[in-house]
């Protein structure tokens, strides 16, 4: 039976062999190299999402969607209508955070990285077991289908594949790239210190959070393109995942694309709001407050006419770093996860992807 349009699809991995999930098969290049999207006139088969068998993953825009709230950094409100939004979306859009300016080189720097000729791209191709570089989505493995984008994901400093993609002129993209990760790293940590407050977390304690101590978050920005697609409504930009994150920043180009599952309404559009970072928020703080935020369970779709970029800068605590629903001890609630390591949630992450939740409920 297929699920009601506005039921949160339970089961998104579609029909891959699970021994072949945890086995070499990942590091395949056949899921880093993504196709050469200007060589293609028709949709190939192995891109078709919008099939018969796939109808219940794909799913409909709701006809009358809501907006995601949009909370202005600068409204003395802003908090609680973070803490507000996260209960009922998990995500939300921020405006009045003077990031523009990094915002605006950050997406001309990606496009002159996806304008490259295939074959220079390919030189700054992610390596098998690899996590940097350019590349199809990292979730590709899951799925029998590819979707229609490229990728390029950096942590840290990119230099090294930037001189491979710009031997003699690669110092104004790392600059750029460094600048903004430095901008979107002191974000993140504000909205987490807000977060975290709400949950009587001790947040002074941690040094990650405070860049006071030998332990660092783990941080990734994850570059997006999705080219005009000759059969958008067929085609998948990036399935439907939630964030191994305690959030992340999406800077969505002008084109839409982006859509979040709301539950008891179904997939709504994430408008792009001209200078806004969309801030999703991820499993661990879904754990952490014990299933009081939501997780959002989002995908990118595509279009016909226009090249879609997005930025994505995702932090998430130490490996060394607990993950227990701290809203529990607080309000007496049973605990609804088990207590694990954030490197023990990875590894049931690249393993069993959006079934790992499931795997440590209580
Ligand atoms: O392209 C988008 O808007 C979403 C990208 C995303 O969800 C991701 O990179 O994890
Ligand atoms: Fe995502």
């Amino acid at each position: 039976m297929e699920p009601e349009a506005s039921e949160r699809p339970k089961d998104l991995v579609l029909e891959f062999p699970m021994g072949a999930i945890a086995d070499p098969y990942r590091a395949h290049l056949h899921h880093i190299i993504p196709i050469d999207f200007n060589s293609v006139q028709k949709l190939p088969e192995s891109h078709v999402w919008h099939d018969k068998s796939h109808e219940s993953l794909f799913g409909v825009p709701s006809a009358d969607p809501l907006p995601v709230p949009v909370i202005d950094l600068m409204d003395s409100e802003a908090s609680s209508l973070m803490i507000q939004a996260c209960e009922t979306w998990g995500i939300f859009q921020v405006i009045g955070h003077g990031l523009t300016k990094f915002m605006e080189d950050v997406e001309s720097e990606a496009e002159k990285l996806f304008g490259l000729p295939v074959d220079q791209k390919l030189k700054a191709l992610r390596s098998p077991g690899g996590a940097t570089g350019y590349g199809r989505p990292h979730i590709s493995p899951f799925f029998d289908r590819h979707m229609w984008q490229e990728g390029f994901t950096i942590m840290g400093s990119p230099i090294d594949h930037a001189k491979q993609l710009w031997p003699q002129d690669y110092q104004g993209f790392c600059d750029t790239i460094d600048d903004y990760q430095n901008q979107m790293k002191a974000l993140a940590e504000k909205i987490i210190r807000i977060f975290f407050k709400s949950l009587n977390i001790n947040f002074e304690e941690l040094n990650w959070l405070n860049d006071s101590g030998l332990s660092s978050p783990g941080t990734a920005l994850q570059l997006n393109s999705y080219p005009p697609c000759p059969d958008p409504t067929r085609a998948m930009g990036m399935a439907a995942h939630t964030d191994t994150s305690l959030v992340t920043l999406v800077q969505q180009s002008k084109t839409s694309g982006l859509q979040v599952f709301k539950d008891g309404v179904g997939w709504v559009l994430v408008q792009p709001v001209p200078g806004a970072l969309t801030v999703n928020l991820g499993d661990y703080l879904h754990i952490l407050s014990n299933g009081m935020y939501t997780n959002v369970l989002h995908r990118a779709v595509v279009n016909q006419q226009i090249q879609r970029f997005s930025m994505a800068y995702f932090y998430a605590p130490p490996r060394d770093f607990t993950v227990s629903p701290v809203l529990s001890r607080v309000t007496g609630q049973m605990p609804k996860y088990r207590s694990l390591t954030v490197k023990e949630y990875v590894d049931l992450k690249g393993k069993h992807l959006e079934k790992a939740l499931s795997l440590i409920q209580i």
